[in-house]
């Protein structure tokens, strides 16, 4: 099948090459010259492990191209995605890039006979696609629904685990306004064989923001229940988090057998989440519900707990040392988390930004994600260093923090952080693998 995808950043981008790689033909489409000059010589302009070689692979299979032009991507299209950014603003979100682009499919279908199905894949709030795109299209073309068709498509790719979620998804979510869009839908998914959800555009858009603040919500329930573990004493909300998971209703046994509770991956205790979709998600379903007159009690918490989680490691290390004044420091993981050059709305951020105004001396490190935590944190940035070897680095500091469950950091030995603080913000290590350090976390009580 031929398929546009307008814009071409985690979700756009991901999206094209898998597609291509599943025999489509795909023209991938962004504003920025420089992005798409990038990906026609095959280099990716952000990290995703298996991205540059799936790339490389579709662009030799001439399967796959960019371009900056949206006509021409969609002039031979049956199905044309749109991935834009929908940013935060004041809690709602930004529908502009969303807008703009049903404005230019809207301008091509006005002078073209094609039937082209346009299809929405950014993450919209409920009552989007039906609403506002379907009015942009119809009145830049001066057609009426029917003469193109109209779909929701939600994705639901984690970052740093892109290419294997767009591959092998839990399910697929099919949101149509016309029947010719989702028998589209159905025939661009038929490689892939999971759960395939057919409903309308509003149902889909609310599938994904329920999706997402629910994981929310989970993290931050897990993350009070450390901190009221950690005050407690004497009881570790890791070992807590292992007990919960065994009950089958939060890790169904699969075909697969059930994840060994030692091997923990979500809803382990930290200093909170980040990244460029839950917060703003959870803070767009606030918006629009409390825009309906509903008080949105729960969401409120989950983003308190959260904004209030981070801080939790610098008050530790104050009650710890007193103050933190010239106190050698640091920062393992600056991305919102592993395998990721993404530091949008990072604990990282938060953590250093307190540490500064501790005065303590930072140093951090995590060369794929630097470049662009320097640009968040801005003249901040001076006030660092930024390090390309944190085993050489271990020996300046006094405290080490682990802000990402990197698994390098896991490689930690005993010898290393002898006499030194560590504090694990995200329970990776083993504490009885480091004895000689004075093991902090969330969740534990200082000792
Ligand atoms: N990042 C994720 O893990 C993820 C996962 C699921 C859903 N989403 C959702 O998908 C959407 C896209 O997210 P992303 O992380 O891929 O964003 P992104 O910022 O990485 O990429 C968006 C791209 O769109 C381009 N763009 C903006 N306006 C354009 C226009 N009018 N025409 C052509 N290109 C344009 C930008 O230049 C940018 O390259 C958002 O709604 C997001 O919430 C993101
Ligand atoms: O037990 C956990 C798990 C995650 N996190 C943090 O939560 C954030 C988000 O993590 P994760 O969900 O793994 O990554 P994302 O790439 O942001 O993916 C989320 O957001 C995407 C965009 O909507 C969705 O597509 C995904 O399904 C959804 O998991 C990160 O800061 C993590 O460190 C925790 O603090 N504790």
């Amino acid at each position: 099948m031929r398929i546009a995808i307008i814009g071409s950043g985690y979700v756009g981008l991901v999206s094209g090459v898998c597609f291509a790689a599943k025999g489509n033909d795909v023209t991938c489409v962004d504003l920025r010259k420089d992005i798409v000059a990038q990906l026609n010589v095959g280099v990716p302009h952000i990290h995703e492990r298996g991205l540059p070689e799936l790339l490389k692979s579709v662009l030799a299979s001439a399967r796959f191209r960019a371009t900056t032009d949206v006509h021409s991507s969609i002039e031979t299209a049956e199905i044309a995605l749109i991935a834009v950014g929908t940013p935060s603003e004041n809690g709602a979100i930004d529908l502009n890039a969303v807008r703009q682009c049903a404005r230019q499919i809207g301008a091509y279908l006005a002078t073209s006979p094609h039937h082209l199905s346009v299809v929405v894949k950014s993450t919209v709030i409920a009552g989007t696609t039906d609403t506002m795109v379907r009015q942009e299209l119809e009145h830049s073309s001066g057609k009426k629904l029917g003469a193109f068709g109209l779909g929701m498509n939600p994705e639901f790719l984690r970052e740093g685990e892109a290419i294997e979620d767009f591959m092998e998804p839990d399910r697929i979510v099919l949101g149509h306004e016309d029947e010719r869009t989702l028998v589209r839908l159905q025939e661009l998914y038929a490689p892939w064989n999971c759960d395939k959800v057919r409903v309308n555009t509003r149902t889909a858009e609310m599938i994904k923001y329920a999706n997402n603040a629910i994981l929310a919500t989970q993290i931050s329930i897990v993350n009070e229940v450390a901190n009221l573990c950690a005050a407690i004493g004497g009881v570790d909300a890791l070992d807590v988090m292992r007990g919960v998971h065994l009950d089958k209703r939060w890790s169904p046994i699969t075909s697969f057998g059930r994840l060994a509770p030692q091997i923990l991956t979500y809803l382990v205790p930290g200093c909170g989440f980040g990244g460029s979709c839950l917060p703003k998600d959870v803070q767009a379903l606030r918006t629009q519900g409390e825009s309906l007159g509903l008080p949105m009690d729960m969401l409120n918490a989950v983003l308190d707990v959260n904004a209030a989680q981070s801080g939790q490691i610098v008050s530790t290390l104050e009650r710890k040392f007193g103050t933190l004044s010239g106190r050698r420091t640091l920062v393992l993981g600056l991305s919102f988390k592993p395998d990721t050059d993404d530091v949008r709305e990072s604990a990282s951020i938060k953590i250093v930004r307190d540490l500064l105004r501790a005065e303590a001396q930072v140093k951090c490190y995590d060369p794929l994600a630097a470049e662009n935590f320097k640009l968040a944190i801005g003249s901040a940035a001076n006030r660092i260093q930024f390090s390309s070897d944190w085993r050489h680095e271990i020996e300046w500091a006094e405290i080490v923090i682990i802000a990402t469950r990197a698994q390098e950091y896991g490689e930690l030995t005993s010898l290393q952080v002898a006499g030194k603080t560590v504090f694990d913000a995200r329970r990776l290590i083993d504490p009885a693998a480091v004895p000689t350090a004075d093991y902090l976390t969330i969740g534990r009580r200082l000792n």
